[in-house]
């Protein structure tokens, strides 16, 4: 996208010079230190509607340089656990490499191997563009992936698509399937809290839902997530995340106790 291109994770300092907001006070990721969190009995369970695709709905997923994208219809929609509607835009991942962890978010300190950002505007905008721009108009909601015992039958709709998209910019059609299976069944226990993009444009307009379940993938799902595609400079894209920000007085709530 434009002006999106020359930012990289190795100058992190230049973010806030050429996107002021990157140097704001309600910016993401955050660590959540759970003792620090403030149990909500009133936040509600998170409800997905139109989460479930037919297989002969095609959509696109492309390497952006950055990350891997997967386009989502706004027919897909935030029900329950927001006080407004948030339709679908688009859904990506965050990871480390063979050497080290990648999510975004840490949970008292521990980084977990990768994290999944399913992102939604408030349906009261009449555009995603005009959405993002404002304090209610995102809405994002993040899970922590592992390696676990099996493969995970979701995650393959998109990890099998990687080594045809390799290259920066490159695209591919991806055949419908369930996008709620990318994210835990329990939709109950969650973090939440305001902050902002973690890519420049770095706008402070997400309000955050980050699950307390983690998804497993197995060993070689992983790799094959962290060792596929490559970069603008074409070296392996590792380690596409932003390091935790400081939460300048912001309250961190759970929906547990
Ligand atoms: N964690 S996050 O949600 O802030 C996030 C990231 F951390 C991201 F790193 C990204 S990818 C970087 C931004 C980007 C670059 C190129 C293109 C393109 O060529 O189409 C598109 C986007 C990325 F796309 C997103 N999400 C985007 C925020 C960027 C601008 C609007 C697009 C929807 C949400
Ligand atoms: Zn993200």
């Amino acid at each position: 996208g434009k002006g999106h291109s020359h930012w990289s994770y190795e100058d992190l300092k230049h973010w806030s010079t050429d996107y002021s907001d990157c140097g704001g006070t309600k910016q993401s990721p955050i660590n959540v230190d759970t003792d620090q969190a403030i149990f909500s009995p009133d936040l509600r369970p998170i409800q997905l509607s139109g989460y479930s695709l037919p297989a002969n709905k095609q959509l696109k997923l492309k390497n952006n340089g950055h990350t891997v994208v997967l386009d989502l219809p706004e027919t897909l929609a935030l029900t329950g656990g927001y006080a407004q509607q948030y339709r679908a835009v688009q859904l990506h991942l965050h990871w480390g490499s063979p050497s080290g962890p990648g999510s975004e978010h840490t949970i008292n300190g521990r980084r977990f191997a990768a994290e999944i950002h399913v992102v939604h505007y408030n349906t009261k905008y009449d555009s995603f563009t005009e959405a993002m721009v404002h304090p209610d108009g995102l809405a994002v909601l993040g899970a922590f992936l592992e390696v676990g015992h099996g493969e995970n039958q979701y995650y393959n709709e998109i990890l099998k698509h990687l080594p045809e998209i390799q290259e920066v910019g490159q695209e591919t059609l991806v055949s419908g399937f369930n996008i709620a299976g990318l994210l835990p069944a329990n939709l109950k226990l969650y973090f939440h809290y305001n902050g902002s993009l973690t890519t420049p444009p770095c706008y402070q307009t997400v309000k955050w839902t980050i699950f307390n379940h983690t998804m497993l993938l197995s060993r070689d799902q992983m790799s094959v997530l962290v060792s596929t595609l490559r970069s603008p400079e074409d070296e392996l894209l590792q380690n596409n995340y932003r390091p935790v920000q400081n939460l300048h007085g912001r309250r961190v709530l759970a929906s547990f106790q």
